[in-house]
């Protein structure tokens, strides 16, 4: 089997990124507090279809994702489908890859293009950090279905009193890995103690982070691919992502106290994604179908990969596994790129990803290669700040990396650009795009 990927379809036609959205993020219980994962999904798709002025009735297929699942609509892609105003005979699913799941959403469409079942799609995905499902104890869970069966009065008081108060406590949803119990936050501590990230160069990335995004606001090329959204019941609206901090002073972030390891910590709220709420869509077509509908494709996708490792130990490197395997069946190696954009989930882990990028003996022991992925030479490496500053709606995030890098790398007239995502379930994304 070749290396190489044939990201095309049966008559070699290349996968269009025709055009990419997404909604402002906004720091959880902000501007969309109360708004769901599913009413912001609506609103970026119905505006995408909107902007694109493109008949509902040519898409084919939407694929969308949700990390926090409401169990009233778990089939998210399809209530999207039914609340714009799409066409009914559209098919619509869902998926899930953690943080990458707008990874997996526009694979998906693009595969459905690469096999010729559809020629145009809608991928993309959303999550609220406001609207959750907060649930109940185990206990009381498990009480709630004994009662549905208990047929007297003595049987349902003696399932009342197997419970104790702190069981009637509701339950949010942990930012914690299922298998191990560790949070995202506790994950990115062990990796900065292993690979000896200090708090300064986490604080350092955080700033940078902070100062490219607002100069990026600042410069208005985002107005292109946010949109203004205006918030149920539509006395309010945003029309910009409300975690970037201007002007702030590297200082200020050094006097926070640490988070998930109180006493010997280096990760806090300053180096880290803030939890989130946003929407993002991508359109895709095949290249062929884009140029007969008149359009001008914002990108190409050149390779994709995943890869999957182990979740005791550095969760979060999924970027270094996955990205030589996209480079690989992109023909391509590390300094060809024009632009990297890797998703911040933690300045800390940020960073170990761009020391194992440069390791030769990560490289050897780990991926089987003699050669290190490479050095990340950092005038190209996430140039208008990334998740830390933007924010982190969970499934929203790779839609926005993918757009953001079509149109940077249009800007600076084109080249090939890495975009890469660690995900929860030690999952890692990478995808190579390509702009002319
Ligand atoms: C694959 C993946 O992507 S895994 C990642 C998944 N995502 C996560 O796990 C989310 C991680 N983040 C979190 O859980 C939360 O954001 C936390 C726990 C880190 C912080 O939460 P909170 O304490 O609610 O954050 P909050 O925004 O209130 O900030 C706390 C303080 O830090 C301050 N602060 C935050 N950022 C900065 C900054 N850049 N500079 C200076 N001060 C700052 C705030 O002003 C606030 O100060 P105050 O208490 O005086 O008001």
């Amino acid at each position: 089997m070749s290396d190489r990927q044939q990201v095309t379809n049966a008559r070699g036609e290349r996968i269009a990124i025709v055009a990419g959205l997404r909604t402002p993020f906004a720091k959880q219980a902000t501007a969309f507090h109360g708004v769901s994962a599913l009413d912001m999904g609506k609103m970026v798709v119905n505006e995408l279809l909107s902007r694109s002025e493109l008949d509902p009735k040519l898409v084919e297929q939407l694929v969308y994702g949700q990390v926090v699942q409401m169990p009233a609509a778990p089939n998210i892609a399809r209530e999207i489908v039914l609340g714009t105003g799409m066409d009914v005979s559209t098919d619509a699913y869902s998926v899930t890859r953690a943080c990458a799941t707008s990874f997996q959403s526009t694979v998906n469409i693009a595969e459905s293009i690469m096999t010729g079942n559809i020629e145009v799609g809608i991928a993309g995905g959303a999550d609220s950090s406001s609207v959750l499902p907060i649930g109940v104890s185990k206990k009381l869970a498990h009480a709630l279905v004994d009662l549905t069966k208990a047929r007297t009065f003595g049987q349902k008081l003696a399932i009342f009193r197997r419970l104790g108060l702190k069981d009637l406590l509701p339950v949010p949803p942990a930012v914690a890995e299922y298998s191990t119990g560790l949070s995202m936050g506790q994950t990115a501590e062990q990796m900065a103690k292993s690979h000896g990230i200090s708090r300064a160069d986490q604080d350092a990335l955080a700033h940078r982070s902070h100062s490219l995004a607002a100069e990026t606001w600042a410069s208005g090329v985002l107005r292109n691919e946010v949109m203004v959204a205006h918030v149920p019941p539509y006395k309010s609206f945003i029309e910009q992502d409300n975690n970037i901090r201007a002007n702030s002073e590297l200082e200020s972030y050094a006097k926070l106290r640490p988070v998930f390891d109180r006493k010997h910590g280096t990760v806090t709220a300053a180096n880290s994604t803030p939890l989130t709420d946003g929407a993002s869509a991508i359109l895709l077509m095949s290249e062929g179908k884009a140029k007969a509908l008149g359009y001008t494709p914002i990108g190409y996708i050149k390779s994709y990969a995943f890869a999957a490792i182990d979740v005791w130990e550095d969760m979060l490197m999924g970027p270094s596994y996955a990205t030589p395997l996209a480079l690989k069946r992109a023909g391509m190696q590390l300094e060809d790129l024009t632009l990297i954009e890797m998703h911040e989930a933690f300045a800390a882990q940020a960073l170990a990803n761009m020391k194992m990028f440069a390791s030769k003996k990560f490289a050897q022991e780990k991926l089987g290669q003699s050669r290190a992925i490479g050095d990340i030479d950092m005038t190209r490496f996430n140039v208008l700040g990334g998740s830390i500053a933007y924010g982190h709606p969970f499934a929203a995030t790779g839609a926005r990396l993918i757009t953001q890098m079509c149109n940077e790398l249009k800007r600076r007239g084109g080249g090939t650009g890495l975009t890469t995502a660690c995900a929860a379930g030690g999952l890692g994304a990478a995808m190579i795009l390509e702009v002319e």
